[in-house]
């Protein structure tokens, strides 16, 4: 059995994880794990990840999740080329750096962005809330300040001199957001043209593949397809962004 990966493309751990297999030729099957149909929440993929998140990995009777550790396991597994994760002890530590810190800082504050911009007026038919918008924005900038400002001066790519695992998470987390109207790269000159480093390193067609789901606009007619699920997403969904 071929190593499966249960992704959700409009996730962008997920699609981290998508590209980088893709990008290396490593061999998988696509699970889909739809959350917009609650899929995470059903028994079966209970089963391979009790905390029903995307993304996962099966590998045999191997189970795995965070997308971290799913790509530092892809990593290592496939040998891939040395600039994804750097053998040098330094270099590999500025990555490590930055896979441990953006977690907190740029993961979770991105992905409220995008729950509020775009998830939650889906499930709810309301009109997006921008005084929650704004304060959810505002707890992204000190860290795209940090990259433009600070890290991005120094260097053309967040932990070395080539991309790497963490160009890769950055990436795919701070086009969430763009992709749904708040373009996070608009103020930050730097961090725009490393955008554009980033997607000509990764190669824009297999950029395009990954995110071609969430750049498109959602058809609310999925919304009302399961009344009960929709009221229970969007009950989850006021609950994490109060
Ligand atoms: N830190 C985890 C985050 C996983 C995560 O929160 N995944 C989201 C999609 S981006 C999910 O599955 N959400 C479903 C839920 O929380 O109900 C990772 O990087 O893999």
């Amino acid at each position: 059995m071929p190593l499966e990966l249960f992704l959700d493309l409009y996730s962008p751990p997920c699609r981290a994880i998508y590209i980088f297999a893709k990008k290396n030729g490593i061999p998988f099957e696509f699970r889909p794990v739809e959350l917009g149909r609650g899929e995470h929440l059903k028994p079966e993929f209970l089963k391979v990840n009790p905390l029903g998140k995307v993304p996962a990995l099966r590998d045999g009777d191997f189970l795995l999740a965070e997308s971290v550790a799913i790509l530092l396991y892809l990593s290592r597994k496939y040998q891939t080329a040395p600039y994804w994760y750097p053998p040098d002890l330094q270099a590999r530590a500025r990555v490590d750096e930055y896979l441990a810190w953006q977690h907190t800082a740029i993961q979770l504050p991105a992905t409220n962005v995008y729950l509020c911009k775009s998830l939650l007026p889906h499930f709810s038919g309301q009109p997006v809330d921008t005084v929650c918008l704004d304060r959810l924005l505002g707890k992204l900038k000190p860290a795209l300040q940090h990259l433009d400002q600070e890290v991005l001066a120094a260097k053309p790519f967040l932990a070395t001199e080539q991309v790497s695992l963490a160009d890769l998470m950055a990436f795919t987390e701070l086009m969430q957001p763009t992709a749904v109207g708040c373009d996070l790269f608009r103020d930050w000159p730097r961090l725009g043209a490393w955008r554009a480093r980033v997607e000509a390193a990764l190669g824009p067609e297999l950029v395009q593949d990954a995110h071609k789901l969430v750049l498109q606009p959602r058809d609310p007619r999925d919304a009302q397809q399961d009344p009960r699920l929709a009221q229970e997403l969007v009950h989850r969904l006021q609950e994490r962004l109060s």
